[in-house]
């Protein structure tokens, strides 16, 4: 998507003034890991909030400038998992697919990685363009509990930075991740999920028609596992944030059902 289109899209669906040259980042993660500490911590006082249009659920927009490269800050609501079951689920899957973020930048809790891992893992479904937070290292360390941060960039295929955002730890380091992933420097190839053979048989079948229809804007792989979990929503959203052409193949129904499941927490 052109850089005047996108800034379109998001001042008319999402409510957010993004200037062409600004790199968009939002801000995901399971509640409670810091997410609005990190957001306080890059953009200081240069922050503006309102509420998502046509929603109940609160909206924090800040700016930073890094390296000369300007940077808007898109706070998300704290959520489990990005199917769309309540409104805060909902707000944040719609920005990390249709907001086309420049970087996702996902915190977790680092002394809770497993379960927060697994959202992690849901964004890297939807985009290539993610870098991941551990927040709270203090209370990890404190806990006697070791991250190996380098390792777990390699096997997720992403940036990892540990930081503890009350104390400030860790910022730069994040600053300059996000920098190089916004700026195509550091190009992730996150780790995939693979499902059992019927669901990856049945995902590439509706890949192949859903990648000519998608044209890049959304990753066919996702689509196609939204839609064999009989996910109505995604087609919804697809007609509300990319109203330009709709999906019309008759074909991607609901018939082919079958349900893959989320990696528990
Ligand atoms: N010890 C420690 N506490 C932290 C750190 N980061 C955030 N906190 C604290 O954790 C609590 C939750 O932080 P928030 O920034 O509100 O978390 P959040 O993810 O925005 O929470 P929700 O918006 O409710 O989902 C606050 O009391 C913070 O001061 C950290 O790195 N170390
Ligand atoms: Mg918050």
């Amino acid at each position: 998507m052109c850089i005047e289109k996108r800034t379109e899209l998001l001042h008319h669906k999402f409510g957010i003034a993004a200037s062409a040259e600004q790199k968009v980042i939002a801000l995901a993660g399971n509640p409670n890991t810091g997410k609005s500490t990190v957001f306080n911590a890059l953009t200081g006082l240069n922050q503006h909030t309102g509420n998502w249009p046509g929603k109940t659920v609160g909206n924090a927009q800040g700016t930073f400038t890094h390296k000369g490269q300007s940077f808007l800050l898109v706070d998300l609501p704290g959520t489990y998992s990005l199917l769309p079951n309540s409104v805060d689920e909902q707000v944040a899957r719609d920005f990390i697919c249709f907001g086309q973020p420049d970087v996702t930048l996902v915190v977790v809790d680092a002394t809770a990685m497993e379960r927060n891992l697994n959202l992690a893992l849901q964004v890297m479904e939807i985009t290539d363009q993610v870098v991941l937070c551990v927040n709270l290292m203090d209370e990890a360390e404190r806990k006697g509990i070791e991250i190996n941060i380098a390792d777990l960039s390699k096997k997720l295929g992403i940036p990892v930075v540990a930081t503890a955002a009350r104390q400030k730890r860790g910022l730069e380091e994040l600053q300059e991740r996000l920098l190089d992933v916004a700026c195509g420097n550091i190009v992730p190839d996150p780790f995939m999920l693979r499902y059992s053979q019927e669901i990856e048989q049945a995902i590439s079948e509706l890949e192949l028609k859903l990648t000519p229809l998608l044209k890049g804007a959304l990753k066919a792989r996702w689509v196609a596992l939204r839609l064999l979990d009989g996910d109505d929503t995604l087609l919804q959203d697809i007609e509300r944030y990319m109203t330009e052409e709709p999906l019309q193949d008759p074909s991607l129904g609901r018939e082919q059902e079958v349900s893959p499941s989320w990696p528990q927490a």
